[in-house]
This record gives C-alpha cells, sequence and structure tokens, in this order.
C-alpha cells in the first residue's frame, strides 16, 4: 500500500501523549518496565508487539484505567496521576475509544448509537444531536444507514457505527484496540483508510493497537512495538521494516524463533506435568 501522507501537524509540536520510564503491572506482577512512549500530536501511531506483551495496558494507563508503578503518564504535558475525579472525567471526554468489535448497542438504532455519548454527556438540544449525528454518520459513510438497527448492519459497518461513535464528542485522542479484527479484506481496508482520512480531517491524534502490520504500516506515520515489557523500536514504518534489531526483525517477518518470547514465565515444567519423580527432581 502506499504510503498515506503525514497529517499536517508541525513536527515540532510537542507530543500529546508521553509515558515516561513508566513500569506497571497487575498485583505485583510487572507487565511494564520503564516504557517511554511519545505520541506525537497529529499523528497516527500503531502500537505493535506480541501477544500479552502490554499494548491494551498502555491504553489502560492512558485512561487511567490502571496506575502506573512508578514513572509519568503525561497528557498534553500534565502527568494525569494527580487527577480528581471532574478533572479525570474532563480527559477522558477528551479520547474517543474503539475497542475490538466495536460493541454497539444491540437495542438502539445506529442513529442512536452514535448519538448516545451526546445525549450521555452534554445537554445540548436535540436539533444540534440530530446535526452532529448525521455530520459523523456521514463523514463514516453510513448516513443513510441511521435507521437500521445494529443485527441489520454488516461487521464492518458496524465497525463504522462505532467510529462514528468514538468520534461523537470530537475528541483530541482516538485509541483503537484492534479495530481491524474479524474483518474481511475489502472492509479492513475502508476501516484503515478511515482511520487515516478521519485523522487528518478532524485534527486527532491517533493511537492504534493491532496485529494486522500491513494495514497499520500503510497507514502509520510511527510504529512503536513492545517486546518483553519495554518499547524496543519507535519510528516511522519503514524504518521498523529495515531494522537490523533481532526483536524487531522476528516480529515484522513473523518469525517464530528469535529474542522474542514465547512463553510467558512459569515455574519449572517437571512440576505442573508430575515429572519431578520420573527426572530424579530435575526441570
Ligand atoms: N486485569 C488484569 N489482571 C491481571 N493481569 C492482566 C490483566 N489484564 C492483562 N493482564 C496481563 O497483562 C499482560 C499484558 O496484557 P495486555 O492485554 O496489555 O497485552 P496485549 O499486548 O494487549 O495482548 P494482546 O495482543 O493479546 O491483546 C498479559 O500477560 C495479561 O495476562
Amino acid at each position: 500500500m502506499a504510503p498515506y501522507p503525514s497529517s499536517s501537524s508541525p513536527d515540532n509540536a510537542p507530543p500529546l501523549i508521553e509515558l515516561r520510564d513508566v513500569s506497571c503491572g497487575y498485583g505485583d506482577r510487572l507487565i511494564l518496565e520503564k516504557v517511554n512512549l511519545t505520541v506525537p500530536r497529529g499523528k497516527v501511531l500503531a502500537l505493535i508487539g506480541t501477544s500479552g506483551g502490554g499494548k491494551t495496558t498502555v491504553l489502560r494507563l492512558l485512561g487511567r484505567q490502571i496506575r502506573p508503578f512508578a514513572g509519568q503518564v503525561l497528557f498534553d504535558g500534565e502527568d494525569i496521576a494527580g487527577f480528581d475525579q471532574t478533572r479525570l472525567y474532563a480527559l477522558r471526554r477528551r479520547m474517543g475509544m474503539l475497542f475490538q468489535f466495536g460493541a454497539l448497542f444491540t437495542d438502539l438504532s445506529v442513529f442512536e448509537n452514535v448519538a448516545f455519548p451526546l445525549r450521555e454527556h452534554t445537554e445540548l438540544p436535540e436539533a444540534m444531536i440530530r446535526d452532529l449525528v448525521l455530520m459523523k454518520l456521514n463523514a463514516v459513510g453510513l448516513r443513510g444507514a441511521r435507521d437500521l438497527m445494529p443485527s441489520e448492519v454488516s461487521g464492518g459497518m458496524a465497525r463504522r457505527v462505532a467510529l462514528a461513535r468514538a468520534i461523537a464528542l470530537d475528541p483530541d485522542l482516538v485509541l483503537y484496540d484492534e479495530p481491524f479484527a474479524g474483518l474481511d479484506p475489502i472492509s479492513l481496508g475502508v476501516a484503515a483508510r478511515l482511520i487515516r482520512d478521519l485523522n487528518d480531517a478532524l485534527g486527532l491524534t491517533s493511537l492504534i493497537v493491532s496485529h494486522d502490520l500491513h494495514e497499520t504500516f500503510g497507514i502509520a506515520d510511527e510504529v512503536a512495538m513492545i517486546a518483553n515489557g519495554r518499547v524496543v523500536a519507535q519510528g516511522k514504518p519503514q524504518d521498523l521494516q529495515h531494522s537490523d534489531d533481532p526483536l524487531v526483525r522476528q516480529f515484522v517477518n513473523a518469525q517464530a524463533d528469535g529474542p522474542v518470547r514465547f512463553h510467558q514465565p512459569a515455574a519449572p515444567v517437571a512440576g505442573d506435568f508430575g515429572l519431578a519423580a520420573s527426572t530424579g527432581g530435575r526441570a
């Protein structure tokens, strides 16, 4: 796929998001260790890496669903750790989220799905809600589908409705977690192009977590790769494609063997399979 022209944000604009030396995890299990990551303003950044590497965890840090053990998560230059409930609410309003499979409300029409965040978070009059919803649906090519129910639209269309809903409140940042999962190649191409076009037309910043390297490399301004709890590379798609780093090469070339761990850390195999006796206690 031909690379898309980069968005109009100047390259020296301060980043919208920065993770500085962030370590975090669940319980006492460390998932990310001293991670540094920059999401440039106005750009599309793709976050790639092995399953279980911590990509979704990064999204949770940004919405402050979880807090780091150490380090800072900066949004627009401010550490979000100290935000009280009011500021946290305001922060989350500045983020649109599109999670795997979009999860539309099945008992609401396409129109009402997109209207939902506007009704929840604003006091706008009905006429304005209508105009905003139709504008967003038009942006994803589905103004004509406003009266359909989710059960009446295809998977690709449902994803686009979810995208219209994610941008309903005109966020600064849109977080996509596996936006292409389960789509056929044509719908996938449409969804990818839409993410890029909306980013540029609406002046958004987009962070995409995806395993679909072909599509994400085609639309991203930058790609960051997470492996073994760290960001091991961040750069332009072509930089990662031609990287000499063995970790990056293993992932980008889909090689089973290499420095990326296949096994989650675990106790020795012998203990789990009752082999201790037959191996004389060796693992
Ligand atoms: N709520 C949780 N409680 C405990 N452990 C969790 C929780 N959420 C995720 N984990 C663990 O944290 C690690 C990172 O998970 P995360 O979902 O961030 O990875 P990922 O890179 O997004 O994976 P995938 O590509 O498979 O979606 C995994 O080992 C996972 O088992």
